[in-house]
C-alpha cells in the first residue's frame, strides 16, 4: 500500500467514484461531489442589503448582518473520499481551472493540503472536503457526481533540527488549534 483512495464508510452503499484522471498523462485526480449541493452566491445578501438601503434608507442591522455572514462563506463540499500516502507525501487539492471560468468557484484557501495523518482520523475518518466559495452573482447547484476539484500526490521535505513533533491528528479544519 503506497498510496491510493478510499471511500468513506458512511458512503459505501452510495455509488461513488473513487479520484480519477481524465486523461493518460493527467497530474491530478478528479474529484467528484458526494451529493447535490448548493453554493450560495457571495453578493446575493449584499446586493438585497444595498438595495433596501437605497430604497428605503435603512441600514441594515446586526440580525441582517448574521444572516449575510452564513452565506458570505466558503462551503465545505462533501467527496466521500479519503486518501492513504506514505509518511512523507501529502494530497493537493488544487481547482480545476474551469471551475472559475464557467461556475465562478474559486478554492478560498488557494490550495487544499490533505495531511497523511488526516486519513481514518476520529472525527471524520478523514473524508476530504473541497472548499469552494461561489463569487458569481447567481447561486451555484452542484449535482453528485460533478467533478468539483482535483488531487495530485506531492513529496514534501523535512526542515534539520526539526523538535520531533507527538501531537496526534484529531481532525481537520481547525482541529490542532489556532
Ligand atoms: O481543502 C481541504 C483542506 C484540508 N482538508 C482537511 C485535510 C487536512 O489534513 C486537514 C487540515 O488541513 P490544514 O492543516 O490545511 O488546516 P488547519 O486549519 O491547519 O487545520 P488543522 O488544525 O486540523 O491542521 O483538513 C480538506 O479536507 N480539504
Ligand atoms: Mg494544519
Amino acid at each position: 500500500m503506497t498510496r491510493g483512495f478510499e471511500i468513506v464508510s458512511k458512503y459505501a452503499d452510495q455509488g461513488l467514484n473513487l479520484p480519477y484522471r481524465a486523461t493518460k498523462q493527467a497530474a491530478g485526480y478528479d474529484f467528484e461531489a458526494a451529493t447535490d449541493f448548493t453554493l450560495p452566491s457571495i453578493w446575493k445578501l449584499n446586493f438585497i442589503k444595498v438595495l433596501w438601503q437605497l430604497r428605503h434608507g435603512e441600514t441594515a442591522t446586526d440580525a441582517d448582518l448574521d444572516t449575510a455572514a452564513k452565506v458570505l462563506k466558503p462551503y465545505l463540499v462533501p467527496t466521500g473520499i479519503k486518501a492513504y500516502m506514505n509518511a512523507d507525501e501529502y494530497l493537493m487539492i488544487a481547482n480545476r481551472s474551469s471551475n472559475p471560468l464557467k461556475r465562478n468557484l474559486v478554492l478560498p484557501n488557494g490550495v487544499g493540503v490533505i495531511d497523511a495523518d488526516y486519513y481514518d482520523n476520529p472525527k471524520n475518518e478523514g473524508e476530504i472536503f473541497i472548499q469552494l466559495l461561489n463569487f458569481g452573482i447567481r447561486d451555484v447547484h452542484i449535482k453528485k457526481g460533478e467533478r468539483l476539484g482535483q488531487g495530485l500526490f506531492m513529496p514534501f521535505l523535512a526542515a534539520d533540527n526539526e523538535a520531533e513533533v507527538t501531537t496526534t491528528r484529531t481532525g481537520g479544519f481547525g482541529s490542532s488549534g489556532k
